[in-house]
């Protein structure tokens, strides 16, 4: 321990990737402990990335299916409840499995629902704590439209677990969320319906990819109903209706809002202490620090200019455990955080987007390939599959986009590119295994 006035060095607040950091502190002599009032792991891995991929699996499978039907020939039939089963059978045990982790590596998990009372000092369920320094980690909440009926609509989690799968389902927004389960609900035969805010979904995506994703969504049967200005949802015995646009109904059996997430600031001390915050989350400055300076946030809950994603989740948390050991008093450096939406196909980017690289030719050069053509891609047989490469004029990979079935693999791949700056000749010192989607993209940057 190196700091005996106190009973830990750090606590983090929430055991969700924002408090990956504990693992770095420990192994560095650290006294270190997660608090969790709900399932160890957090979102991430209980009732977002990990839970929902489970259920995907399926999916790929019956796409790759798909287009592969001349060899893999006869009828794939999904069981919505076999497949809720396998995640359920995945997804309980890792609670206890995360928890067992930590606590071998030496880090305390306390469960209960901590309150910060004063600087060093937290209470977790009526029992006190004192810390040297806290990691506010404690994530976001789903958006609830202010709406008459409003509870009648469900979140994400509620997805995640919903057995049976309603014959018809009617998903308010067209993000991430909106998307994905859009096309796993779907794949599995409900008949869904999107009400989008606007006219765009995936905004944070490049348009023509995005269209290509919803062309073949609305192929499949799903309806996009733009700008449709949801009202009210309502129920009438068994029967649910969502009210839009000027006066419309649409009768539905299940209604997923998926209108964004919050952050989770209230009832944890915050305006006790005077901690200051915005609707977007804590305020930190750029070493992630609260205006109590040995208060730190870290993950969805900090107010970063960075997407509130599992990856800038670790990075705050990792930039944070360095910090406290004293090997870095520099604000963060610049980090790239990629991203994908598992949609069928996905879209994935890292870095400059195609959108900044077009808005600014004198600080960049777009090439942009179509690659269903490309020999890897045979074997899938993918229909879409669309890159975007983005170099600076010191011919530096800054950034990619594309749009496939394998989007999620190949934007990895890149990553070290992009993240590193490799120059020409250090990528042409790299020859990804063959035969492999890698291999095959690596080319294209050389
Ligand atoms: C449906 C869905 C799918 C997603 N898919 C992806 C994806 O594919 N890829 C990706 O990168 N990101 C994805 N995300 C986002 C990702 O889940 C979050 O960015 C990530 O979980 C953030 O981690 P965090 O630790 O900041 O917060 P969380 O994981 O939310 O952890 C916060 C924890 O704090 C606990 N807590 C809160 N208050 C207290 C308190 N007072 N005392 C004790 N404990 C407390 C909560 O119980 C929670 O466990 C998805 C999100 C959702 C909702
Ligand atoms: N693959 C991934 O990485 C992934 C997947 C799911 C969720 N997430 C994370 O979870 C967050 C939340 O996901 P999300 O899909 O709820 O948020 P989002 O911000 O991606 O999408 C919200 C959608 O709701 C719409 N909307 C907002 N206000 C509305 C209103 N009043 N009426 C109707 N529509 C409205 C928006 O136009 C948008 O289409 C994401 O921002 C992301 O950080 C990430």
């Amino acid at each position: 321990m190196q700091n005996s006035q106190y009973d830990y060095d750090v606590m983090f607040i929430g055991a969700g990737h924002a408090s990956d950091g504990a693992s770095l502190l420990v192994k560095n002599g650290y006294k270190v402990a997660k608090i969790e009032a709900n399932r160890v792991g957090g979102t991430c891995a209980n009732w977002a990335c990990n839970a929902k991929v489970v259920l995907d699996g399926a999916v790929e499978l019956a796409r790759t299916q798909e287009r592969l039907s001349k060899i893999a020939q006869g009828d794939l039939k999904l069981s919505w409840d076999a497949n809720m089963e396998h995640k359920h059978e995945v997804i309980r045990p890792l609670d206890k499995k995360m928890e067992q982790r930590f606590v071998n590596a030496g880090i305390d998990v306390i469960r209960g629902w901590a309150t910060l009372k004063d600087a060093h000092t937290v209470d977790i369920d009526g029992k006190q704590y004192t810390s040297d320094k806290f990691v506010i980690a404690t994530g976001l909440h789903p958006n609830q439209l202010d709406i008459p009926g409003t509870e009648l609509g469900h979140d994400s989690k509620d997805f995640l677990d919903l057995e049976p799968l309603p014959s018809r389902m009617t998903i308010i927004g067209s993000g991430y969320i909106s998307m994905e389960f859009a096309t796993i609900a779907n794949a599995f035969g409900s008949n869904v319906t999107v009400m989008m805010h606007g006219d765009r979904a995936l905004r944070k995506f490049h348009v023509p990819y995005v269209d290509k994703v919803i062309k073949d969504l609305e192929r499949r049967g799903v309806k996009f109903i733009p700008n449709a200005n949801v009202s009210a949802f309502s129920k009438d015995d068994d029967q649910y209706y969502v009210e839009y646009g000027d006066g419309q109904k649409l009768a539905t059996d299940w209604i997923l809002d998926a209108t964004g997430r919050n952050p989770n600031l209230t009832g944890y001390g915050l305006d006790e202490l005077g901690i200051e915050y915005t609707k977007h989350g804590v305020t930190v400055n750029d070493k992630l620090q609260t205006n109590i300076p040995n208060i730190f946030a870290a993950g969805d809950v900090a107010n970063t200019d960075k997407p509130k994603l599992t990856p800038t989740a670790t990075h705050h948390s990792n930039y944070i455990a360095h910090f406290i050991m004293g090997d870095t008093n520099a604000a963060m450096k610049p980090y790239i955080i990629p991203t994908v939406t598992f949609t069928s196909p996905r879209i994935a980017e890292a870095g400059v987007s195609i959108e900044e690289a077009k808005a600014h030719p004198d600080q960049y050069t777009l090439v942009e390939n179509d690659v269903t053509g490309a020999w890897f891609r045979q074997i899938t047989q993918d229909k879409i599959a669309d890159q975007a490469l983005i170099f600076d004029k010191d011919d530096h990979l800054v950034g990619a986009t594309e749009v496939s079935e394998e989007a999620e693999d190949f934007i990895n791949g890149l990553l070290p590119a992009i993240a590193l700056k490799l120059n020409r000749e250090q990528r042409e010192q790299l020859a990804p295994l063959f035969p492999s989607i890698m291999h095959e993209g690596w080319k294209n940057l050389i």
